[in-house]
């Protein structure tokens, strides 16, 4: 028998699959399959996900493990930072350590236990890392700029300003009003530039973000290879970034910032230490199915709720006790 976890972060959700405790490690073709199968909300079980999370063996010295990012629709990521945190609690409680790095795809990235969010709600800090502004680094191409950092873009929205991070997974983002980020811009703007478009070769992650106020923001994000979700940690990272560098009166650099979403809060500190940005990211890492299955169903991409044991954590209970008391945003909806 092989196990699956089903976790969130935000409600930004992922299974875990440790590929360590297999008898046979599944190809990558196998990975991608298994992803779009499992996160699909009518072949996947408990209603499917937003990716899937595969553990192998370190790939660089002093790391415990890697972590690999496979989106809904199969493609690969090099990073994801809600999915970082549900790897690192997984991590902490497989070999018992509270402190330690992780291989991603670009990096060795540092993750430690924090004090629990709320009674229940397990929290993780975890490190987003390496950060580029240079268009090679998304890519992006002809909008006549090598860089946008607050720049206008009159191909995307003729009175937004844009930003465009690599941390390292590409991000595009915008300070925009309550009611932009509510309304159907987001919804045109992210499948426009994650189909064929002649900007975004490889796709973008879209973030809107609105300022509520000192340090406190509320960002909503469609995700490249996914669509929209309740939250992306690289999203809500890159948009912290992108909020001190441009309202620096606003957002400083080394406090906690309060980032709300539509799944919940997390906190980002961003740092600028030895010449490079860095972002902390610490929220919730909630498990909240455990998923007993054959090895072969992986392999096959057959599971289905007939050929597996799924046991409820009960901690979704504790998580919807935590958001009940968050500020309200009628922006819930995935639409
Ligand atoms: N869709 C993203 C990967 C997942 C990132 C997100 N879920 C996060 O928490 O950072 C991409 O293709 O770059």
């Amino acid at each position: 028998m092989a196990n699956l976890i089903k976790v969130h972060g935000s409600q930004n959700s992922f299974f875990i699959l440790d590929q360590t405790k297999l008898k046979t490690a599944l190809t990558d073709d196998q990975l991608r399959k298994l992803a779009q199968h499992l996160t699909n909300h009518q072949t996947g079980v408990l209603g499917g996900a937003d990716g899937l999370l595969v553990v192998n063996k370190p790939t660089r010295p002093g790391a415990l493990a890697q972590m690999r990012v496979i989106n809904a629709d199969g493609s690969e990521a090099s990073m994801c930072g809600n999915g970082l945190r549900t790897v690192a609690r997984y991590l902490a409680e497989r070999d018992q350590k509270e402190s330690f790095k992780v291989d991603t795809m670009d990096a060795s990235l540092q993750v430690r236990r924090e004090k629990d969010f709320a009674p229940d709600v397990p929290s993780f800090a975890v490190e987003i890392s390496p950060v580029r502004f240079n268009k090679e680094a998304l890519p992006f191409d002809n909008l006549g700029h090598d860089r946008l950092l607050g720049t206008p873009v009159p191909e995307f929205a003729p009175q937004l300003t844009f930003s465009a991070i690599a941390i390292p997974n590409p991000h595009l983002i915008s300070f925009v009003s309550q009611e932009v980020i509510e309304g159907p811009l987001l919804g045109e703007l992210g499948p426009y530039l994650n189909g064929d478009n002649p900007y975004f070769s490889d796709g973008v992650n879209v973030n809107f973000a609105h300022i509520l106020g000192p340090n406190h923001l509320f960002v909503r994000t469609y995700e490249r290879g996914v669509g929209f979700t309740n939250a992306c940690g690289t999203g809500m990272s890159a948009t912290s970034l992108a909020f001190v560098l441009l309202h620096g009166d606003q957002g400083a650099f080394d406090e906690p910032i309060t980032v709300y979403n539509p799944g919940g809060m997390v906190k980002t500190v961003v740092h600028y230490q030895d010449r490079r940005y860095w972002v902390e990211l610490v929220g919730n890492a909630t498990f909240t199915h455990h998923i007993k299955v054959e090895e072969a169903d992986l392999h096959q991409a057959s599971v289905n709720a007939e050929n597996c044991t799924i046991t409820a954590t009960g901690e979704q209970v504790a998580y919807e006790q935590f958001i009940r008391h968050l500020p309200k945003f009628n922006l819930s909806q995935r639409n």
